[in-house]
């Protein structure tokens, strides 16, 4: 096996301390009868749930629990509450602002404001907001994206905080991926260092999945179901012409997670290139050469973040609105680069380039992640009536989980190459990191 070259931080040294989670006060109002579980404060889901030395297991080393408690911190019937999504879309954001809003009314919150274009809603210049009620949200759910639209590009906490303010605002939902959650940080942190009882919530969403200390996030399920569609139809194509290449690009910035996930759901991929793992493109001439003269076509999985290096020769990175790096177009200069390549050889290669990134993107969740959106929106009133802040609700060891913001902002989760997922893949498909 080779050595492992990503260092993604799984097993970082953790104090039982880094999985507090802030509080805003006393829990003074008895809970209504709800049909919702009662969650006992001292409730812990281990951090690590596999070991071979039980006297090496560090307990303190949990997560507290998502929900509700048997007080809460807030009155529903005094409060306003305000629901943000921000990035790029993925399938399920209307689930969760439709379960919000349900759980928020169900429980007699006043107001639920849903602030337009992501963090720039919030702000003094772009303010912007419809009021959500159970009419305008009840079949939200039917389609993609967000009822709310979303954005990129940072807000001065200061100017939220003024709007939530201005609108009596106590909870704000965010929903968005690992920047969402790093400017719901800063926000959480001017807001303690004003001393004002707002509580900020997170919903991590990201169909790369690349949230750490959470096992998986809302889209991700329905990405794959969705790359998986495209491979397939990949597939088919490169079958069907004498000696066919197809190239399937999926999203995944900095982490494979889709295109691993997709190409193990799939069966049918060849080559599979992620970001974690660089690769030569002489190693990738030769295996796509003989496969194509050893069964006649090939399938190539492509992540958008795969081969940074080799692009950053051609093209530096650009920062998108909110700082994060965007490189030249992976899939299409790989098409160009095995094009010029066998033309060189004159051997046939019947090329089609497949992107269905945005599809994959906007589409509807797969029954599976709609129902996961249904509970993590519950779960994320639940914990914010009980006073809970600087938290998103995770998900790990199939347990709704709180974690600080503190924490998931410490990186990003990428494939580790020597888990197992991974291995898989590699077992499955042919290596072209030069290596072999
Ligand atoms: N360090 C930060 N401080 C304050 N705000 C931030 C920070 N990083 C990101 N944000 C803000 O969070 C919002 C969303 O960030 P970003 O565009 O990186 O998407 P994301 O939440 O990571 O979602 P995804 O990458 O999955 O599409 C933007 O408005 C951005 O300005
Ligand atoms: O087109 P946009 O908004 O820049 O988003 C692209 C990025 O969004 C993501 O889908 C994450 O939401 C990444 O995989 C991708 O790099
Ligand atoms: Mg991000």
């Amino acid at each position: 096996m080779a050595a492992v070259q990503n260092q993604t931080p799984i097993l970082p040294k953790l104090n039982p301390t880094d999985f507090q989670i802030p509080t805003l006060g006393e829990c003074t109002f008895p809970t209504p009868p709800t049909r919702s579980e009662i969650i006992s404060e001292n409730e812990r889901i281990l951090y690590q749930s596999r070991f071979s030395d039980p006297s090496k297991l560090n307990p303190s080393l949990a997560f507290e629990v998502a929900g509700l408690r048997d007080h809460m911190f807030f009155d529903p019937h005094d409060i306003n509450v305000g629901i943000v999504t921000c990035g790029g879309l993925c399938p399920g954001l209307n689930d969760v602002i439709r379960a919000i809003t349900y759980s928020s009314l169900g429980y007699g919150v006043k107001k639920v404001y849903g602030f337009k274009f992501g963090y720039r809603g919030l702000s003094r210049q772009g303010r912007s907001y419809i009021l959500l009620d159970t009419k305008n949200v009840n079949t939200i759910h039917y389609i993609g994206g967000s009822f709310l639209g979303s954005s990129r590009g940072p807000v001065p906490p200061e100017e939220m905080i003024e709007t939530l303010k201005l609108l009596k605002i106590s909870v704000l939902f965010t929903i968005g991926g690992d920047g969402t959650q790093r400017g719901a940080k800063f926000l959480q942190d001017k807001i303690t260092e004003m001393g004002e009882k707002i509580s900020v919530i997170g919903i991590p969403k990201t169909i790369d999945n690349d949230i750490l200390y959470v096992d998986k996030t809302f889209g991700f399920d329905t990405a794959v179901e969705k790359a998986r569609e495209a491979i397939i139809c990949a597939h088919v194509e490169a079958k069907s012409a004498p000696h066919g290449l197809s190239i399937v690009k999926l999203m995944g910035r900095d982490s494979g997670f889709i295109s691993a996930k997709a190409t193990l759901a799939s069966g049918d991929v060849n080559i599979c290139l992620i970001p974690e793992e660089p690769f030569t493109l002489e190693a990738l001439f030769k295996a796509v050469e003989s496969r194509l003269l050893r069964q006649n076509h090939c399938v190539i999985v492509v992540a958008e973040g795969a081969g940074a290096e080799l692009m950053a020769k051609i093209q530096p990175p650009v920062k998108d609105a909110s700082g994060n790096l965007k490189g030249g177009d992976i899939g299409v200069f790989l098409k160009e680069q095995i094009q010029a390549h066998f033309k060189k050889l004159d051997m046939e290669c019947t090329t089609r380039y497949i992107d269905p990134s945005y599809t994959i993107r906007a589409c509807q969740p797969n029954a599976s992640d709609a129902a996961f959106c249904e509970e993590l929106g519950n779960k994320a009133v639940n914990s914010a009536l009980s006073g809970k802040t600087g938290c998103i609700v995770g998900f790990w060891n199939q347990q709704f989980t709180l974690v600080p913001f503190s924490l998931i902002t410490r990186g990003r989760k990428m494939v580790q190459l020597d888990e197992h997922m991974w291995c898989t893949v590699k077992a499955m498909t042919t290596d072209v990191t030069g290596r072999q």
